[in-house]
């Protein structure tokens, strides 16, 4: 059984997901690199400079280039939840009911990275299964879509990010989900990650196009439409 130094960066990724980190301690022996602290009582510190060669780690162990589609994708996905989590602030600040849904989107996320981190030329056959994608959060956000669209009116024009803050900040969601979900596509394509996760991305961001008129139709906000400049 071979065993593998995990800098301290990675274990906080890892941790966030435990499915991910008991797996690993199941097989291999994980000896967290304490070389920078300089005693045992000390939190380790955020950074290890690692990564200032311009590479980094998958979760695999593999050192990539940080421009790997696999890193970009990475950083698209945590960019999107960051942008969820402040679009979820003003929609609290509203009282709006679906800020629940914000917060599964967030988790199912985490699941996301993991599945892009875990690249399947690498992986053991038991991490693979380990981050498999679980295709319920596809049907639960077209659970979600169908019922906002039940209550919204009938699109007949195009309509322009506005609406208020939370709707605002939901279509930028949407428009770093399609980020996200572009940069993803050369890694299903090439079998690295689980096509389930790039079917999520897209319909993440119809989720995220409806939820932002719902919010702007409850708020009682202008969504403003389409017009041709005079
Ligand atoms: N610029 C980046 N964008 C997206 N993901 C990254 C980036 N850099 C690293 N990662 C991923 O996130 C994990 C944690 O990031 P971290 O910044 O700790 O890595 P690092 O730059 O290699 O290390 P350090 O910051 O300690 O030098 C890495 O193990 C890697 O999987």
């Amino acid at each position: 059984m071979t065993s593998v130094i995990i800098k301290p960066a990675l274990l906080r990724c890892l941790l966030r997901t435990p499915r991910i980190i008991n797996e690993y301690r199941k097989h291999t022996p994980l000896i967290l690199d304490r070389s920078y602290a300089t005693g045992e009582e000390r939190s380790p510190k955020i950074y290890t400079k690692t990564g200032d060669k311009g590479f980094s780690s998958t979760f695999t162990g593999e050192r990539r280039p940080k421009e790997d589609h696999i890193f970009e994708a990475l950083g698209n996905t945590d960019e999107l939840s960051s942008i969820i989590g402040l679009a979820r602030e003003f929609c609290l600040d509203k009282g709006h009911m679906f800020t629940g849904q914000l917060d599964k989107i967030q988790c199912v996320l985490q699941d996301v990275g993991s599945n892009i981190a875990t690249p399947r030329s690498s992986a053991r056959e038991s991490h693979r299964q380990r981050t498999k994608f679980t295709p319920q959060a596809i049907t639960d956000l077209e659970t979600w879509i169908d019922n906002f669209t039940e209550e919204l009116p009938p699109l007949n024009n195009f309509i322009l990010p506005s609406g208020g803050k939370s709707s605002a900040a939901l279509h930028l969601a949407r428009t770093v989900c399609r980020r996200a979900e572009r940069s993803v596509a050369p890694i299903v394509r090439s079998g690295e990650a689980d096509p389930d996760v790039a079917k999520f991305l897209n319909r993440l961001s119809d989720y995220l196009f409806t939820v932002a008129r719902y919010a702007a139709m409850k708020e009682a906000k202008e969504e403003k439409i389409y017009r041709r400049p005079e």
